[in-house]
């Protein structure tokens, strides 16, 4: 069985309060775009896991896809596989691939050994991986509080719009950026802002992370400015960082970012 484990942005993003497990809470839209990893499993005599593509830092070991095999392995005692992830969506970069990645595994692994688990379920056991994680099990536009894993109906369509991601190749990791970031309540209403034409988004839909990043990483606050030159409607930083995003009505010219790891496409 293949799947392909795609990255989300995150379209405002505040960290309203820090909690007493150590977490924050947020509040942000979660969207899902088609940049995509792959992931393969196949019924094996024991447990591998193999990774080409983009290097993974650390130990496989710890790789979330056996993390989701592991703990559905606890409960359920499913048969061996050997997996093959092949890697594509840059890593530590705000985009939730790894997260995307073990929340595919559980979905995998819940299809393979036709276990019937619950939507609820799978986020419950997502969430224990990571608070991005739950997010995929549905993996369909949705405003998110909580850790990560509260959701609510988000009526918003950017379906046909055109997206560009641009990586400039920096590793942020995402505990150090939430160290940087004193919480505050929000103060407007994103999820009526989100409802509103995106036009109006710029300036007042933001991501809390980039008071602390953008001055850090100016490179990341050229690349944003220069899609909004390029007509952008709406761009961001996106996660903890480093990628940015733009929204278009129109594919652009991508000259500008050859130096990076970019993709582009259209929403869904
Ligand atoms: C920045 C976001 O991508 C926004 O969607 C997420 O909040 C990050 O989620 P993630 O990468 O799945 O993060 P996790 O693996 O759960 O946590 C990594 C570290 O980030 C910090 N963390 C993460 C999520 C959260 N709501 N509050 C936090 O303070 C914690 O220090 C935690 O130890
Ligand atoms: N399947 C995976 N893909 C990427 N990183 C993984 C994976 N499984 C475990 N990891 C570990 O997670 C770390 C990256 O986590 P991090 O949260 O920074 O990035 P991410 O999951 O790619 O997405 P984001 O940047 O949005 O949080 C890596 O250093 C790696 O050790």
């Amino acid at each position: 069985m293949i799947t392909f484990p795609n990255a989300k942005i995150n379209i405002g993003l505040g960290i309203t309060e820090k909690r007493t497990d150590g977490f924050h809470n947020i509040a942000s839209c979660f969207y899902p775009v088609n940049w995509c990893d792959m992931l393969e499993m196949i019924p094996s005599k024991k447990l591998i896991f193999q990774s080409t593509g983009i290097d993974i830092p650390g130990n496989p070991d710890g790789n979330l896809c056996l993390k989701a095999y592991h703990l559905l392995n606890e409960k359920y005692d499913i048969p061996p596989v050997h997996m093959h992830l092949h890697k594509i969506i840059p890593i530590g970069a705000g985009l939730g691939g790894g997260s995307a990645d073990g929340a595919f595994a559980i979905k995998m692994l819940n299809d393979m050994n036709s276990l019937d688990l619950s939507i609820k379920e799978m986020e419950d056991f997502s969430a224990q991986m990571g608070s991005d994680c739950p997010f995929f099990i549905e993996n369909k536009p949705v405003y998110v509080t909580g850790r990560g894993e509260l959701f609510d109906h988000l009526d918003l369509s950017l379906e046909g719009k055109q997206i560009v991601l641009v990586n400039p190749n920096i590793h942020i990791s995402t505990k150090e950026a939430y160290s940087g970031v004193v919480p505050q309540a929000l103060t407007y209403a994103l999820k009526e802002r989100l409802l509103s034409d995106i036009s109006s988004w710029k300036g007042v839909v933001n991501n809390d992370f980039e008071n602390s990043l953008l001055d850090r990483y100016p490179i990341i606050k050229k690349i944003k400015n220069q899609l909004y030159e390029q007509g952008a409607l709406y761009a961001s930083m996106t996660g903890s960082g480093s990628t940015i995003f733009g929204i278009f009505d129109e594919e652009i010219d991508l000259s500008n970012y050859t130096e990076f790891m970019v993709w582009s496409g259209k929403l869904d």
